[in-house]
Parts: structure tokens; C-alpha cells; sequence
């Protein structure tokens, strides 16, 4: 038995604007930043659980007190209660206290803060078990993971009884599978070269190096002013040649008409998707976007706030590749119903990477992803971004532009304890 008796949350954040990591046409001076929670437990400081959401920085404080608003949801709680019915556990901490559930609903600041609690639970129950977080996902029978899930507003697109039998279809080869993971690991991108605030020397030097480690796929930032777009997609499509792929990422700077018009500029390029060309909740937007760029994929995810967006997003034929994001939607649970809506319309899941911790959490879930829902690699890449890993304990391998199995028990996403205190805001020492 293992009582939840504190809730700890912490404004953790990373100066990373000082050399413009992370900059793009919108955001063009992040701080990455993770909302950090602990779930103390009466087992002592061996047995906690750990889980972040992901900020760029001023603001944040706003998403530690929504977690201190929530805690009370979940101190006293024995984890063995949330676990065996986790699925009603995750409506009741989303949408339990209806005056909280006003702030969203299931979306902005209250849903990172539950994002960054239910993913605690996660870790901690992986930790319980010995297992990370993929293995544990992926010997679940499927009666057991549909027993995780809230499939309220989704079922006129995918019911329990789907997810069921989608899961059991893919019951046969999960040790294959799983083996083919360990032999070659995950396939990845690349955005650390393509950073809109970087020189073309900078961009170039690492282009260079990420090619002699073995990286077949980069992704650019866009949205800027559109000569200046092209202007990089030449020296990028130089450095890596004709035939790795180039992505290209607009951050929401367009509109409908505006992302045509500059996509069709930029084509010459040959980029293999467009991300975030327009609004985030503009379904029907990027459904059009799709329709008339023909052969350029459209990709969206990292703003998209639910399991009922991405819905929609499906049942419209907006997207060519879902790029949801492990500490936006309300934690894994949400996350496993939109790897099912995907794996039933067909869509490749490419979860969005970088940040802080987040590639930590993605490897979980695209290697459960392959292992127990889509069983495919087809079009599916994991983001990978080369910042603040040094700052987990088990942090993300790669070899070749692949992403390794992670083996310790858990979601990957405890941060060192040094790192935890220097980098608090306002008085850790990285701030002073
Ligand atoms: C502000 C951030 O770095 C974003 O630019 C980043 O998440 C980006 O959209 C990405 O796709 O990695
Ligand atoms: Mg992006």
C-alpha cells in the first residue's frame, strides 16, 4: 500500500533565451520551463512520483498554484485506489470540482497542472511496478488499459468496445515487436539545427554534426519573412542534400490563405510537412490547408489542447500526422485514447519532442504506440531536440537518430536534485 500524503510543486526554469534555443517565429525567446511535481508518499523519499508540464517561462508560477489548487484532490489518496480505477480517477481529478473545471474546461492552465499530476501517478505506479512506463502500458491486457481511459465526448468516434478490439488485434507480435525496439530503437528528426534565432553558421556547424551522427531528418522554423524562410531552407536542403527530409514548422504564424501562399514558395524545398501553419483550433482551417497543398503533409499537436480536438481533427482529414503533446493533453490517459482515435483513422502519431523532458516522456509512448496500438513505423518519427537532458536522471539515449528503449522503472521524468534546486525560480542560483 502506498498513501499519497503531500503534493509538492515546484517553478522550475531554464534560461535557454540567453542563445535563443528554442526560438521560432513565435515564441522568439523561450525559457523552458517545467510546472515540476512530487508526490510525496508514507513510503519515504525512496517512493515518490514525478511529473512535469511544459512552459516557455513567465507565467509559470500560474501553473504551480493551479497544482496547488488540485492537490488536495490527491493527498490522502493510496495510489492502489487511483490505479485500479484510473479511468474514473482522471474524470474526477479533470472535471471533479466543476468551480476548477470552469478555468478550462480540459484545456489552458488547468489541464498542464492536471497533465503534470497525472502523470506523477504514472511514474510513481511504473516505480511500484519496477517497469518504465511503456512496459508497463504494453503487458496491460486490454480490458485493463480500456479501465485507464475516460472516453467521454469521444465515443461517437471511437467507443470502448473499438479500443478493445483495436488493442487486440495487435496483441500478436507485441515480443517482436518489442525486440525490434531493442535491436534498431525508435526513428527520430531533428529540430536542434533549425532554430529561428540561430546564424547560418550556427545552423550549418550543426547540420554537420548531426549528420555525422547519423540524423536523416531536420526540421526548420518558419513563418518568418518568407525570403528569409527560403533563404534558410537553401542552406539547410545544402548541408543535408536532396535526400534526408526537411520539416518545416510555422508555429500558428499564418492564416489559411497566407500558409498556401507561402507553403507553395517554399515547396522547392521539398518539405515533407508543414506544422502549425495557422491557429492550433482551427480545424477546418488546416482541413483546407490540406486539401490544397496536395503533397505537402500538414502536422499539428503541440497547442492542441484534448482528446476531443484531435477528434475532430480526424474526423475532418485536417492532418496528415498528429504531434500530441505528453504534457498538454491531461497525461497519458488522454494521450492513450488519441493514439487509439489515430491507430482508427489511420493517422501517424509524431509526438511533439524538446522542450523540457519532453522527449523524456515521447520515447514511452510511440514505443507503446508500435508495441500495443498502431504497430507500425510507417511516416511515425520522434522529435528530438539536444537540450536540458543532463538534467534528468535517466535521461533520453540516441544512437543514429534513433531514440533507445528506456529501461529504469518509471516515465524517465525525475529531474536531478542539484538541478531541481539551481534552477527554481526566482531564487535558485541560475537565477541570481
Ligand atoms: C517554443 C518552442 O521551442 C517551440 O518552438 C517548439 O516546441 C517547436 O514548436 C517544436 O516543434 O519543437
Ligand atoms: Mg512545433
Amino acid at each position: 500500500m502506498t498513501i499519497i500524503t503531500r503534493v509538492e510543486a515546484l517553478d522550475i526554469r531554464f534560461p535557454t533565451s540567453r542563445d535563443l534555443d528554442g526560438s521560432d517565429a513565435m515564441n522568439a525567446a523561450p525559457d523552458y520551463s517545467a510546472t515540476y511535481v512530487i508526490l510525496h508518499t508514507d513510503q519515504g523519499e525512496d517512493v515518490t512520483g514525478h511529473g512535469l508540464t511544459f512552459t516557455i517561462g513567465r507565467g509559470n508560477e500560474i501553473c504551480v498554484a493551479a497544482v496547488n489548487s488540485l492537490a488536495s484532490r490527491l493527498t490522502g489518496q493510496r495510489l492502489e485506489d487511483i490505479t485500479q480505477r484510473m479511468g474514473e480517477f482522471w474524470r474526477e481529478l479533470t472535471s471533479g470540482d466543476s468551480q476548477l473545471r470552469w478555468l478550462g474546461p480540459e484545456k489552458g492552465v488547468i489541464h498542464l497542472a492536471s497533465a503534470a499530476m497525472i502523470n506523477a501517478i504514472w511514474d510513481l505506479w511504473a516505480k511500484r511496478e519496477s517497469k518504465p512506463v511503456w512496459k508497463l502500458l504494453a503487458d496491460m491486457s486490454p480490458e485493463q488499459l480500456v479501465n485507464c481511459l475516460d472516453f467521454r465526448f469521444v465515443t461517437d468516434a471511437l467507443t470502448p468496445e473499438e479500443a478493445i478490439s483495436i488493442l487486440k488485434r495487435r496483441e500478436s507480435g507485441k515480443a517482436e515487436r518489442e525486440a525490434e525496439l531493442r535491436k534498431n530503437g525508435y526513428p527520430a528528426y531533428t529540430t536542434s539545427a533549425g532554430w529561428l534565432g540561430y546564424s547560418e553558421d550556427k545552423m550549418r556547424r550543426l547540420c554537420r554534426e548531426a549528420i555525422d551522427d547519423g540524423w536523416q531528418h531536420f526540421k526548420q522554423k518558419v513563418g518568418g519573412d518568407i525570403e528569409e524562410d527560403r533563404r534558410r531552407a537553401a542552406i539547410l536542403r545544402e548541408e543535408i542534400g536532396e535526400e534526408r527530409t526537411l520539416m518545416m514548422d510555422a508555429n500558428q504564424m499564418w492564416d489559411v490563405d497566407e500558409s498556401i501562399v507561402n507553403m507553395r514558395r517554399l515547396a522547392e524545398y521539398n518539405p515533407h510537412w508543414i506544422e502549425e501553419p495557422t491557429s492550433p483550433d482551427d480545424i477546418l482551417g488546416h482541413a483546407e490547408i490540406r486539401r490544397r497543398l496536395g503533397n505537402i503533409g500538414v502536422a499539428t499537436g503541440e497547442h492542441c489542447h484534448n482528446r476531443v480536438m484531435f477528434k475532430q481533427l480526424m474526423q475532418a482529414e485536417a492532418i496528415d500526422y498528429c504531434q500530441l503533446d505528453a504534457a498538454r493533453m491531461g497525461g497519458l490517459n488522454e494521450v492513450i485514447i488519441v493514439l487509439l482515435l489515430a491507430a482508427k483513422f489511420d493517422v501517424p502519431v509524431c509526438p511533439h519532442g524538446g522542450g523540457v523532458g519532453l522527449c523524456e516522456y515521447t520515447q514511452h509512448i510511440s514505443m507503446f504506440d508500435y508495441i500495443a496500438i498502431s504497430g507500425s513505423l510507417d511516416g511515425r518519427l520522434l522529435e528530438y531536440v539536444d537540450h536540458l537532458h543532463d538534467h534528468f536522471v535517466d535521461p533520453v539515449q540516441i544512437r543514429s537518430g534513433h531514440y533507445l528503449v528506456p529501461d529504469s522503472p518509471g516515465y524517465s521524468i525525475t529531474m536531478k536534485p542539484d538541478s531541481r534546486i539551481n534552477y527554481t525560480f526566482p531564487d535558485g542560483q541560475a537565477w541570481q
